[in-house]
């Protein structure tokens, strides 16, 4: 079943057609694909772009993932992306009907966004993060306070 389904999905973006190479430029030659350079902020959501969060909180992850004087690059690996809309945030933590004094075991905190949440809502966080980047990144965010036990 599944194949059939990949080839129905497939003919429905044909690939546009390629053109034929110069035959003065044998294929071995030929220059590679033009690749851009991965900007930071693109390899990043930007769900407050749209409008739909706070701003401030684009910018301040924005500058956090640029700071220490390094371009963060997410690694696809430890499925890093990254949310940007603070609102979202929120409405997570009320569905998930997180309360004052809670204790919140948040895994993979990445930038903080959603631990903000969970501090706001008055709850206290153990924060385990895998890339000692992002676990520094946080910490640095949020200084030391009772409320946050980062590992
Ligand atoms: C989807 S991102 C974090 C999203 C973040 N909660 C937010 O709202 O922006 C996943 C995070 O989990 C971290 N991570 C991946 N594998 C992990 C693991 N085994 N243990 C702890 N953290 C991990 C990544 O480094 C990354 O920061």
């Amino acid at each position: 079943i599944l194949p059939s389904k990949m080839l129905a999905l497939t003919s429905l973006s044909p690939r546009p057609a390629r053109p034929s190479p110069s035959p003065a430029t044998p294929p071995h030659r030929r220059p590679p694909p033009p690749c851009g350079r991965i900007r930071p902020t693109s390899a990043v959501s930007t769900a407050a772009s749209d409008g739909g969060g706070a701003a401030d909180d684009y910018h301040s992850t924005i500058r956090s993932l640029n700071s220490h004087g390094r371009r963060h690059v997410p690694r696809k690996s430890l499925g890093q992306n990254y949310m940007l809309n603070a609102r979202v945030n929120e409405e997570l933590v009320a569905a998930a009907g997180v309360e004052e004094g809670d204790v919140v075991l948040e895994i993979g905190p990445g930038t903080g966004s959603l631990t903000a949440a969970l501090l706001a809502a008055g709850a206290t966080v153990v924060a385990v993060e895998k890339d000692k980047h992002m676990a520094t990144l946080v910490r640095d965010r949020f200084g030391s306070t009772e409320q946050l036990k980062g590992h």
